[in-house]
């Protein structure tokens, strides 16, 4: 990674070859094997079934700006790729509130009056805290398009989307909840952000968005390309894509797997899937401990997808 991003400096995976293409599986640590069963079958999906055919040819993509201090911030946006809308994480841990403002700020002077800004808290916080700090973010972005997550739970998601005028983003209420449909029926938000990787496919996603009837907004799991191109496959086959995506990530990683990278050309992705090159995997190779690792990893995600397994 270039800047710590959920709390992460290195971003490990797998990648699997199939005559569909390659997948990647790179679930998180903190994602154990029952929870890791859906990344395989997302990687699966995208290396023996390919995609689902597209109704669109590039995707608007945000601006993914780090809890980083508010030149940097300003850096980011200016060098996004053309976005005319920035996702800003909030709420990082051991900063205060003047630094999520001051990060607001900078980042809506980069993108002028007509940008679209929207805010990340990863559920740190209570409702009292969200219904008390959002009007202050609200000023500081000139115009919040959404909050994402909040606070942790359904219940408190409902809770401020009541109380507070900026709409609510579910992210990691659908991620992982046992069922990701709760959060429509709960009336818990008024967008859903779907990644592939966790939901478990391209497929899945497409049911549950329409199953769930919010709009959606595609984002990553800090995938390389490989990964990202699934993602690119979702938002391009979506019937409707009125928000966008979170995909323009490959950003923040410092290397890649491919020659020509899913980076955002005048605001948007292309819809394509580019392939690893030889040279770039025996680069990045992360070596034999981590590789036997990840072997000991997908057995026992292979055994839980199958059925059995620790969670
Ligand atoms: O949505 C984006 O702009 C980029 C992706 C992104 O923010 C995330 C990717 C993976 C893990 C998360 O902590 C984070 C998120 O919470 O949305
Ligand atoms: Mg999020």
């Amino acid at each position: 990674m270039r800047t710590r991003f959920r709390g992460l400096l290195v971003r490990e995976g797998v990648l699997l070859r199939g005559p569909a293409g390659w997948g990647e599986f790179s679930p998180f640590w903190d994602y154990g094997p029952r929870e890791s069963a859906p990344w395989l079958r997302a990687a699966r999906e995208a290396a023996y079934d390919g995609f689902p055919p597209p109704v669109r040819d590039r995707v608007p993509v945000n601006a993914t700006v780090p809890a980083v201090g508010p030149e940097r911030a300003h850096e980011v946006v200016a060098q996004s790729g053309g976005c005319t809308t920035a996702k800003v994480k909030v709420a990082e841990p051991g900063q205060g509130e003047a630094d999520d403002l001051a990060r607001l700020e900078a980042v809506r002077d980069a993108l002028g009056p007509a940008g679209r800004v929207r805010i990340d808290v990863n559920g740190l916080w209570d409702v009292d805290e969200a219904v008390r700090r959002l009007p202050a973010y609200d000023r500081a972005a000139g115009g919040l398009e959404y909050v994402e997550q909040p606070c942790r739970t359904l219940d408190e998601l409902a809770r401020v989307r009541r109380a507070v005028d900026v709409p609510v983003a579910a992210d990691e209420s659908i991620r992982r909840a046992e069922d990701p449909l709760l959060v429509a029926l709960a009336g818990a938000a008024d967008v859903a952000v779907l990644k592939v990787q966790p939901l478990g496919g391209v497929r899945a996603c497409l049911e549950l968005a329409e199953r769930c009837g919010l709009p959606v907004v595609v984002s990553s799991a800090l995938e390389t390309s490989v990964g990202i191109a699934a993602g690119v496959a979702l938002a391009a086959a979506l019937p409707e894509l009125p928000y966008a995506c979170g995909l323009a990530t490959v950003q923040l990683l410092r290397h890649d797997l491919v020659d020509d990278p899913l980076l955002p050309v005048d605001g948007a992705l292309a819809v394509r899937r580019p392939q690893p090159s030889p040279a770039r995997l025996a680069e990045h190779d992360a070596g034999v401990d981590a590789g036997w690792r990840w072997r000991q990893r997908l057995d026992a995600v292979g055994r839980a997808a199958a059925g059995g397994g620790a969670a």
